[in-house]
């Protein structure tokens, strides 16, 4: 097989090597200009490993008209990924080894990236009695993140029991951490906000109650958790006091909510809309400092495609999500690189070794070095370009960013040797 050279790549940011890319791997590292093959010029491109989204909505079975797996994968290669988690709240649920293979297969036949399904820790996302957790870990699939992501395992003898289960194969309970009764009919963030625009408010401490509940669940049973989307100063707070502690808890925060805030939500425009809501600007403040920390181990894009139907109309009810895997790299960029509080091997860390390893998924977030699968992305941290939803690959509208100029492009990605985009465009 011809080598690909990815001639003068800067690696985590640092100086420029030729990348040799032969039979799947990274098959050397060479001064710059040295290499020999086919070239791809990346004078300038920072090379990252490939992008590993650990919360990524595909909605296929059952939601094909907001996405399938197919177009939310090849939204996922333009943003740099080269893994993504499939969550389980499809239609229906990926409740049993028969849905779990099917997205697998499917993401397999589509070829932009790996699909790792999440299974549902409980049948049909009710919060009734726990799904059959090992027969999806045994699948093709090889199942180890497992949510009712959408909807909280409320239940904390079903928490329990599902942290339990879960250690048998090394797998992780990943939560969506909202206490029911404190956000019934919540429309945004609980605050003085919320009473000026007449919206419903989502308290702070429905999340967090239900994180200090579940970490020492968690640390009662010596089992591993994950906390989707955490949204709060509050949260990065409890979460740094278990990591002093030495648990194995791992969080995620999403793009958006390192970037944006509550205010967006009296413009009414449901695009806003997401579970958890926008936070204050003091949130998102402290979410940053968690990610520079590594009190917050991730970045997920919780993408959340929704057909157009189901955005436009009055805020109260249109569905929450918001569109973010084409997108991620550029707002890590701008809230955490541009700002100083990260560096490019941090964003590597935070966007793809990280979510790597909570994972399990092997073969994804390794260096970039001699004989590592070379799972690789090109960006042009100098780029600057206008988010135009109408040219997303999803199959969804509703980004926030639309019109919004984005620091940083995707310009290549490789999945195990092989492009799957170049020049920032579909190969
Ligand atoms: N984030 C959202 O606002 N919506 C997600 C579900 C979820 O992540 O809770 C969806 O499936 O649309
Ligand atoms: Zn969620
Ligand atoms: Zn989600």
């Amino acid at each position: 097989m011809t080598a690909t050279v990815l001639r003068a790549a800067r690696p985590y940011g640092g100086d420029p090597v030729d990348l040799v890319l032969r039979d799947g791997v990274v098959a050397e590292v060479l001064p710059a200009g040295t290499g020999s093959g086919s070239v791809v010029d990346a004078d300038g491109l920072v090379a990252l490993p490939g992008l590993v989204d650990l919360h990524t909505h595909l909605r296929e079975p059952g939601r094909e008209d907001a996405e399938t797996v197919e177009t939310g994968t090849r939204a996922a290669a333009l943003g740099g990924f080269t893994a993504v988690h499939a969550m389980a709240n499809t239609d229906p649920v990926a409740d049993t080894a028969g849905v779990v293979e099917q997205v697998w297969r499917l993401g397999r036949e589509a070829g932009h990236c790996d699909v790792a399904p999440v299974g549902a820790v409980t049948v049909g996302l009710r919060g009734e009695r726990l799904a059959e957790l090992g027969a999806m870990a045994e699948s093709a699939a090889r199942v180890r993140v497992f949510s009712d992501d959408g909807h909280c395992v409320s239940d904390a003898v079903l928490m329990r029991r599902a942290l339990e289960y879960v250690k048998a194969f090394d797998g992780v309970i990943a939560q969506h951490a909202q206490e029911p009764r404190l956000t019934e009919g919540a429309q945004m963030n609980e605050g003085a906000l919320s009473g000026v625009l007449g919206l419903k408010g989502w308290p702070s401490v429905a999340e967090e109650s239900v994180i200090a509940r579940d970490i020492l669940l968690t640390a009662h049973v010596g089992s591993r958790l994950h906390v989707c989307h955490v949204s709060t100063a509050g949260s990065v707070e409890i979460l740094r006091l278990a990591k002093e502690r030495g648990l194995a808890v791992t969080a995620e925060v999403t793009p958006h909510h390192l970037l944006l805030d509550e205010e967006l939500a009296a413009t009414y425009d449901a695009v806003y809309k997401v579970n958890p809501p926008l936070r204050s600007k003091a949130d998102v403040e402290a979410l940053r400092q968690g990610v520079a920390d590594g009190t917050i181990d991730a970045i997920a894009t919780d993408h959340a495609p929704h057909a157009g139907e189901d955005k436009e109309g009055e805020w109260a009810h249109a569905l929450p999500g918001m569109l973010g895997l084409e997108t991620a790299l550029s707002v890590a960029q701008l809230a955490l690189v541009d700002t100083g509080l990260l560096d490019w091997a941090g964003v590597a860390e935070r966007l793809s070794v990280a979510p790597a390893r909570i994972g399990r998924l092997a073969g994804q977030g390794r260096p970039l070095s001699v004989g590592e699968p070379a799972n690789v992305v090109l960006v042009d941290p100098a780029a600057r370009w206008t988010v135009d939803p109408a040219a997303l690959a999803s199959k969804s509208r509703n980004t926030p960013y639309a019109g919004r100029e984005l620091p940083g492009r995707v310009v290549a990605t490789f999945l195990r040797g092989r492009a799957t985009v170049l020049d920032g465009a579909l190969a």
